[in-house]
């Protein structure tokens, strides 16, 4: 995994303050089980924070304009992703659901997750990752209207703070048909079925 191109801080810093976070905690980072940890956990946050390196619309810049006549919605539901809250840096762990209704662009669905995990590897509040995400592909694809809606559960709510576990936040983002059409919207529900998960 890469370091990150758009920081000034290195890695040997990003190890130290590891170890300063061990330290503060009560441990002591030069024991052997901890020896190659800060080295770990830089490496596991340039995976869970790839989305810095990217730039999602890029994803949706391949598109397939002759899709003969077809002018329905296209869904791809049950996007598992993980995220983390900017708040505490702890996990969001849950589902994406993204539909949207072609003008004269699609793209190839894989794309679609792309763009989820794109935003999801940044910290984050679910509404602006769901705003996000929405606002990429209206912008990219120009479709007739976009909808995201995201399910996700908050560890900052479930290990710690008021510590209530199965509960699920719901944010949804419709730009378009998706907003201004009742029965298009209502399409797009029925077909994610969130409560079939
Ligand atoms: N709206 C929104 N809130 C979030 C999200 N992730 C975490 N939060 C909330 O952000 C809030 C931060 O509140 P603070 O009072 O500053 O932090 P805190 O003292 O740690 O709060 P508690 O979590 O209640 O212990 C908490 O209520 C979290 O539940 C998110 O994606 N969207
Ligand atoms: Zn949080």
């Amino acid at each position: 995994m890469s370091d990150p191109s758009n920081t000034d801080v290195t890695r040997e810093q990003a190890e130290e303050a590891v170890r300063v976070l061990l330290r503060w905690a009560g441990e002591d980072p030069s024991r052997e089980g901890l020896l190659d940890t800060p080295k770990r956990v830089v490496k596991a946050y340039g995976d869970w924070f790839s989305g810095y390196t990217e730039d999602p619309g890029e994803y949706l810049r391949r598109t397939f304009e002759e899709v003969e006549g077809y002018d329905e919605l296209v869904v791809l539901r049950g996007i598992e992703f993980e995220s983390h809250c900017e708040h505490h840096m702890a996990p969001i762990i849950g589902r994406a659901h993204v539909g949207y209704l072609p003008d004269k662009k699609v793209v190839g669905i894989s794309k679609l997750a792309r763009v989820v995990d794109g935003y999801a590897r940044r910290f984050q509040v679910q509404e602006k990752l769901t705003a996000q995400i929405a606002n990429c592909i209206q912008e990219t694809l120009q479709p007739r209207g976009v909808g995201v809606v995201i399910d996700a559960s908050h560890e900052c709510m479930t290990t710690r703070g008021v510590h209530k576990r199965g509960v699920s936040m719901v944010t949804s983002q419709m730009l378009g048909t998706f907003r201004e059409d009742a029965r298009t919207r209502a399409e797009f529900l029925r077909f994610i079925d969130i409560d079939g998960h």
